[in-house]
């Protein structure tokens, strides 16, 4: 098997770490890079299995920490796990009860793919919106929000429509994305507040 999906390095080193996958690694460039977690936040993780984010989180941070997946997630100590799906009524209602105050949500959610490249962008950027949407529902004014998304169509408009919520928003591209993806995340920092859904 080549590179683009062969256990590369970054699969080798969570092995070695103890990580649940290479997507750890995502998470810590960016934190290192943009700072968006601070020691007391709370965190709200929304496509979070097998849970490697989580790991990660709960050594960034002394706040609660929710994780929500379509599948299961195996316990990691100290924080809550819900199995569901995050765009629905029920499972906000769900992560909300469990945390008062969300200070950050990240996304790191993905969408089956189907094999048909605009069909699975445009699911990709429909979950995107549904992500961004909670994340405006819940966080506090001056609160993080870090999404992955996929360059191509409808990216730009996702990404301006972050921008309207959030006084600082970048595009990164992480080291620890595979070659070769359009993977791409948006690190959006000082959330404006809650102004009512949008037109
Ligand atoms: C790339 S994985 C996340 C990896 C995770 N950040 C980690 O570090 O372990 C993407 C996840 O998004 C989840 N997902 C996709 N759509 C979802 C939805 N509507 N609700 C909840 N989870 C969803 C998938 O089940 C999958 O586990």
């Amino acid at each position: 098997m080549g590179s683009q999906w062969g256990k590369d390095k970054y699969y080798n080193k969570s092995r070695s770490e103890g990580y649940r996958s290479r997507a750890a690694y995502k998470l810590l460039d960016i934190q290192k890079r943009f700072g968006i977690i601070r020691d007391d936040d709370n965190i709200v993780d929304l496509g979070a299995a097998p849970g490697s984010w989580m790991q990660v989180l709960r050594d960034m941070t002394s706040g609660a920490i929710v994780g929500v997946d379509l599948n299961p997630i195996a316990p990691i100590e100290n924080t809550i796990q819900i199995t569901g799906d995050f765009t629905t009524e029920k499972i906000q209602e769900k992560i909300i009860s469990h945390i008062h105050e969300v200070n950050v949500v990240v996304c790191d959610a993905s969408p089956k793919l189907s094999g048909s490249k605009s069909y699975d962008q445009a699911r990709a950027i429909g979950l995107n919106h549904e992500a961004f949407e909670f994340a405006r529902r819940v966080l506090k004014p001056g609160g993080n929000f870090v999404i992955k998304s996929f360059q191509g169509e409808m990216f730009s408009e996702l990404l301006n429509d972050i921008r309207e919520s959030f006084y600082s928003v970048k595009v990164y591209r992480t080291t620890a994305s595979r070659r070769g993806s359009t993977e791409t995340y948006i690190i959006a920092k000082n959330f404006r507040g809650y102004h009512g859904a949008p037109d």
